[in-house]
């Protein structure tokens, strides 16, 4: 039912400069996400929109550009680096001849190759048909064309509504699946928070090396990848802090710490409401490792990115460190840094030579003793955040 890049497809970026100030970065984003889904890049063509609702998008001239490059590259897809509303895809579809999709269709995509729990496959699937339906309702001719070349399926009225009604139906049954699921977690978290386990989760910008920094904190080998979005699913493992054990507590001293999915800058809405269980950790933890690949020439904007994400999912309140990773990219040493009230802020580190990894350890008992304190003095059971679903 959905567009499927199996890799290897030729495609043509497209991207209208809209007066965002981001715009620099916002293209080297789709470039970066186009590669990640192994799409082999053919060629790119920027342009202004020539007015804001126009029904093609693009100007006539920069329609023809684009055609002409996709004919002399042989292009299989042209991607619109903007969410297009169906009535402009299929126009689009139409004057260039190939397939048409947009940043949001291809994130979701990505995420759809990489679920691997029972749990990440749901949410997916559940963004995927969010971001369908929201289509079907605003234009249906749009996905009966689409399907008129592809499958010859001759929808009607009475089709629509059939696909209407199944998608409602496996939409409940996702979200029924899914509540149980959360519940489940819930639960478990539930039960660690009774024994007092700390919880420690990785945050970051898709690409920083959560997985690495996980996997070196914890020597577990989860999948860490060159590619966006490597990590789908949360995973949980317990680490010791020698700093934090009390001898008169058993199981003191250990800390859960969790690998999340990865952020990016205008992550879809519907994404974000389907990850929301995965994402509902984040903001129960105790602290969270905001992971920064220190390399990357738009870290700033990226860090941003993500405090925005945490904001939306309510996580805004929770302690956060902020771990500098990357660090043999750059000329920078391992370190700390510290606010005016000599609270830990950020520690530098590489994940991938273990420079710098002593100091996070310690940094982390440091930033967590702190936060056992000043929560046993003010409430006996810390008050988590309640946010709606
Ligand atoms: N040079 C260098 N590369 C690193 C370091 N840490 C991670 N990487 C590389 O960065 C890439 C991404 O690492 P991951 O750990 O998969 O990143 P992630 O943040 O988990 O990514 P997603 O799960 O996709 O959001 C991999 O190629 C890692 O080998 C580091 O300290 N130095
Ligand atoms: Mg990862």
């Amino acid at each position: 039912m959905f567009d499927r890049h199996q890799g290897g497809e030729r495609v043509v970026l497209a991207a209208l400069d809209l007066g965002d100030p981001d715009f620099a970065e916002s293209m080297a984003e789709l470039r970066l996400l186009a590669r990640g889904a192994g799409l082999d890049i053919r060629g790119e063509v920027q342009g202004r929109r020539s007015r804001p609702d126009a029904a093609l998008f693009v100007g006539s001239g920069k329609a023809d550009e684009i055609a002409a490059l996709v004919a002399a590259t042989d292009a299989e897809v042209v991607i619109f680096n903007h969410e297009l509303s169906p009535a402009q895809e299929r126009n689009l579809e139409r004057r260039l001849h190939c397939r048409v999709i947009d940043r949001v269709s291809l994130i979701l995509d990505i995420f759809a190759r990489r679920a691997r729990s029972a749990e990440g496959k749901l949410q997916v699937e559940l963004a995927q048909l969010q971001h369908l339906s929201t289509r079907l309702v605003r234009g249906w001719t749009h996905l009966e064309r689409q399907r008129g070349g592809v499958g010859m399926r001759g929808p009607g009225e009475k089709q629509l509504e059939t696909d209407r009604r199944l998608i409602g139906i496996r939409v409940k049954a996702l979200r029924e699946r899914l509540a149980k699921l959360g519940k489940q977690r819930r639960t478990q978290r539930r039960s660690r928070s009774r024994h007092r386990v700390l919880s420690v989760a990785l945050v970051g910008y898709t690409n920083a090396g959560k997985s690495t920094l996980f996997n070196a904190l914890t020597r577990a080998g989860t999948y860490a990848a060159d590619q966006l979005f490597a990590t789908l699913d949360t995973t949980t493992r317990k680490i010791f802090l020698p700093r934090l054990a009390d001898a008169d507590e058993p199981g003191s001293g250990e800390v859960v710490l969790s690998d999340t999915v990865g952020f990016i800058t205008r992550l879809p809405h519907d994404l974000v409401a389907a990850f929301r269980a995965t994402l509902e950790a984040t903001a129960e933890a105790d602290l969270l490792l905001h992971v920064i690949d220190a390399s990357s020439p738009v870290r700033e904007r990226q860090i941003e990115a993500v405090d925005q994400v945490l904001r939306e999912i309510g996580a805004d309140a929770v302690p956060q460190l902020r771990v500098y990773n990357k660090l043999d990219l750059t000329a920078a040493a391992p370190g700390v840094g510290r606010d005016e009230y000599d609270r830990l802020q950020s520690v530098y580190v590489s994940a991938q030579t273990g420079a710098g990894l002593e100091l996070l350890r310690d940094a982390l008992s440091e930033t967590l003793l702190a936060a056992r304190e000043t929560g046993a003095s003010e409430t006996p059971s810390s008050p988590s955040t309640v946010h709606s679903a």
